[in-house]
C-alpha cells in the first residue's frame, strides 16, 4: 500500500492509464472462410486511485467497460497496457496472493457449489482460504444474523431463490475478511427487502470493518444509498470522478419546490429566473428551478406573494441525471465553486 500525498488512508487500488483491447474475428464469407480482425477496445487510458475504506460506485451503460474495468485489478484481465497495483500487489502476476485479500461477487454468476447445502459451501470457502475456525465463526454468525441466512443454510444452492444465492454469494465473498471487495451487480434481479438486505450489509461491512468496496451496478438507488464517490465510464473512457452531489450539479436538471397553499388557485405567478411552475393539484403547486441556483429568492417571492401553508424542496431524481449523462455528450465541468463536501479527486476528463 502507498500513502498518498494528501490523504490521510493508504491508497488500495491504483489504475494507471488502464488500457484493454479485445480482438474480435469476425466472418466476413457466409462460409466463415475469410475472417477478418476487430479491435475492440473496452477500456481506454483509465486512471484511478481508491483509499482503504472508501465506497466507489461504478456506473456506466451497457458495453461500457465496466467489467472489463473491475476484472484487471481482480487479476482476472491482463491490462493490454497500463499500471495496476492492488494492496500493493500486481493483479496480474500475484494473482494468488492478491486473492486472499480480496473478494468478488458477480451478480449474474454463483460462487457457491451448487448441489452442496449452503452450509457446506461455506465450509469448503473456509478451507479454501485458511480462515482460523473461530474467525470462521464469528464471521458465520454475524453474516447469518445481518442476511437472515438462518432458514436456508441447510438448502442445496440449486434450490435457493435469487435473493437467497445473492445473500449466500455475500457470505462466501466476506468470510475471509477480504481488504477490498468487487461487486458486480449485487441486487441485480432482487426484490425490494433483499435488496434492502443487501444494502445494509454493504453499508455495515464498510463502516465497521473499513472494507473498499466497488460496487457496480444499473441501479441507482445502490449508488444513492451506499456509495458517496462515483466513478462514470463511457465507450470505455473515465468521464467522471467525484461525488454524487457535483455530479448532479454539473449535469444540472431542475430541483423542484414543492408549495402548499390554504386552498387551490391558479399557479402562483414567480419572476424568479428560471423557476415556473411545472404541476398543480389542488393546493399544492410544483415550481422546477435550475440545480445550480439558490432556493433561497425563489422561498423569499413566494412567501412574500402567498399565504404559504408548508413548502418543501426535491433535488434532481438521479435516475434523471444518469440518463442525461448517458445520452448527452462529455460531462461539463464545474459551474461553481466546489463546496467543503465535495471529493478531492471530482473531475471531468478533458477538464483543463
Ligand atoms: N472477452 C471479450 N472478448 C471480446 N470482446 C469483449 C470481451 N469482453 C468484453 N468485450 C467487449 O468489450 C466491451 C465492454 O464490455 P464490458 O463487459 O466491460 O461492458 P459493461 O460496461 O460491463 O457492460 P454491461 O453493463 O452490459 O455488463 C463490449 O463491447 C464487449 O462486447
Amino acid at each position: 500500500m502507498t500513502a498518498d500525498e494528501d490523504g490521510d488512508r493508504p491508497v488500495v487500488i491504483e489504475v494507471e492509464g488502464a488500457t484493454k483491447t479485445f480482438v474480435q474475428r469476425r466472418r466476413v464469407t457466409r462460409r466463415g472462410l475469410r475472417r477478418e480482425r476487430l479491435d475492440v477496445h473496452a477500456v481506454r487510458d483509465v486512471s484511478f486511485t481508491v483509499r482503504a475504506g472508501e465506497m466507489v460506485g461504478y456506473l456506466g451503460p451497457n458495453g461500457a467497460g465496466k467489467s472489463t474495468t473491475i476484472k484487471m485489478p481482480i487479476g482476472i484481465l491482463t491490462p493490454t497496457t497500463g499500471r495496476l497495483r492492488v494492496a500493493g500487489l500486481d493483479p496480474a502476476r500475484q494473482r494468488l496472493a492478491l486473492a486472499r485479500r480480496i473478494g468478488v461477487v458477480f451478480g449474474q454468476r454463483s460462487t457457491l457449489w451448487w448441489d452442496l447445502p449452503l452450509r457446506d459451501s461455506f465450509e469448503l470457502v473456509r478451507h479454501l482460504y485458511r480462515v482460523p475456525a473461530d474467525r470462521y465463526r464469528a464471521n458465520l454468525d454475524r453474516f447469518v444474523d445481518l442476511l437472515d441466512l438462518g432458514p436456508f443454510l441447510a438448502t442445496p444452492v440449486r434450490q435457493l431463490s435469487l435473493g437467497q444465492r445473492m445473500r449466500g454469494d455475500l457470505t462466501a465473498a466476506f468470510l475471509h475478511d477480504p481488504a477490498i471487495v468487487y461487486l458486480d451487480e449485487p441486487t441485480i434481479g432482487l426484490d425490494v427487502v433483499s435488496k434492502a438486505a443487501v444494502r445494509s450489509f454493504l453499508a455495515e461491512t464498510n463502516r465497521e470493518h473499513g472494507t473498499t468496496i466497488m460496487l457496480t451496478t444499473h441501479d441507482t438507488a445502490d449508488i444513492e444509498q451506499l456509495c458517496r464517490r462515483v466513478l462514470v465510464i463511457d465507450h470505455g473512457r473515465l468521464g467522471f470522478d467525484g461525488d454524487l452531489a457535483t455530479l448532479r450539479d454539473r449535469l444540472g436538471g431542475d430541483r423542484m419546490l414543492i408549495v402548499d397553499l390554504p386552498g387551490p388557485v391558479p399557479p402562483v405567478s414567480v419572476t424568479t429566473p428560471g423557476a415556473r411552475v411545472v404541476r398543480v393539484d389542488g393546493p399544492r403547486q410544483w415550481l422546477s428551478f435550475p440545480a445550480t441556483a439558490s432556493a433561497a429568492p425563489l422561498i423569499a417571492e413566494v412567501a412574500a406573494r402567498y399565504p404559504v401553508v408548508d413548502l418543501s424542496i426535491r433535488e434532481p431524481a438521479i435516475e434523471d441525471v444518469i440518463t442525461r449523462l448517458y445520452t448527452s455528450g462529455p460531462i461539463p465541468t464545474a459551474r461553481q465553486p466546489t463546496t467543503p463536501t465535495d471529493h478531492s479527486n471530482a473531475s471531468a476528463v478533458g477538464e483543463p
